[in-house]
């Protein structure tokens, strides 16, 4: 299968400098609109597509965006390697603001998103054990590596639903509870991604110390979009080497997660809703059509 590196941006990150024979289509999806339209190029070899997170200018809340619609919209592009670019909070001293965070698990605090694309007339669980791809992000460590800018791997992201952020109490208890960073959008993100089949990894931006800091009182939107700004350049060199150095075809995931369906659907083929199978055409495309026949 041949490899397409999908870039999402996030708050600050709403282009992508170097795409070569860019152009934009607008992908409709049965499952909602959109945060923006995707905008297809290449960066040396590779095949990349982007799609701002918030749309363009942030018109989206965290708590507004249509998940599904965006992974279902990368799918539909042919995007196999999916990564994410996220401003975050940071609950070690360690991980000062501007250090990239290349996290490995993510636990979901949000409340009120759709969280999946299967349901009522197509039932299905995929496993969420190792969330992110540790090729891809291997790939994206190597990158930095090779364009020297530091970067930390593993941590726990802690999703929140926000708009708001945390309270000095719900801070400290993250941070109590071995969470290494903070943010609102990686989930569902990461939950539809491995159901669509699309091996996920986050580049995690540590923009401030949320609230838990002695000497960080509260956190500031326009601190972090300056620190995002100021970052914005090594983030661009870090998907360029990334895109350029990425290999041809889709490298199979050790964790399974381009495969993740393959035992996941437990309604039987005589039970499964035909309206939600057509729905379902894209992100669960390769197995129910293997089903069909
Ligand atoms: C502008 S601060 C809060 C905002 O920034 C992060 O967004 P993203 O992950 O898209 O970079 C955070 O999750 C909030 O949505
Ligand atoms: N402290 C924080 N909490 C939640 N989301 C964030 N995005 C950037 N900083 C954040």
């Amino acid at each position: 299968m041949k490899a397409v590196l999908g870039i999402i941006g996030g708050s600050g990150v709403y282009d992508l400098p170097g795409l070569e024979d860019l152009r934009e289509e607008r992908i409709t999806s049965p499952w909602g609109e959109p945060s923006d339209a995707l905008r297809f190029g290449r960066i040396g070899p590779t095949e990349v597509v982007f799609l701002p997170r918030h749309g363009r200018g942030h018109r989206l809340a965290p708590g507004d965006i249509d998940y599904r619609a965006n992974i279902d919209a990368l799918k539909r592009a042919g995007v196999t390697d999916l990564v994410s670019i996220s401003a975050c909070g940071s609950y070690r001293e360690s991980l000062p603001p501007g250090r990239f965070v290349l996290v490995d698990q993510f636990v979901d605090r949000t409340t009120r998103r759709e969280s999946s694309f299967f349901g009522a007339g197509c039932v299905a669980h995929v496993s969420m054990a190792h969330p992110v791809g540790p090729r891809l992000q291997e790939r994206i460590a190597a990158a930095a590596h090779a364009e020297g800018i530091e970067v930390h791997r593993g941590g726990t992201y802690v999703c929140m639903e926000g708009p708001q952020f945390s309270s000095r109490a719900e801070s400290l208890s993250y941070r109590a509870a071995g969470y290494d960073v903070i943010g609102m959008t990686n989930m569902p993100e990461a939950k539809l991604a491995r159901e669509a089949e699309i091996t996920y990894a986050t580049i995690a931006m540590v923009t401030d110390y949320d609230c838990w800091h002695p000497d960080h009182e509260a956190v500031e939107v326009s601190d972090v979009i300056a620190v995002v700004k100021a970052n914005a350049g090594k983030a661009a060199r870090l998907v360029a080497r990334l895109a350029r150095d990425f290999p041809a075809e889709h490298e199979p995931c050790p964790v399974k997660s381009d495969r993740a369906l393959e035992h996941a659907i437990m309604t039987s083929p005589d039970a499964r809703d035909p309206a939600i199978l057509a729905k379902l055409d894209a992100v669960a495309g390769r197995v129910l059509s293997r089903h069909r026949a």
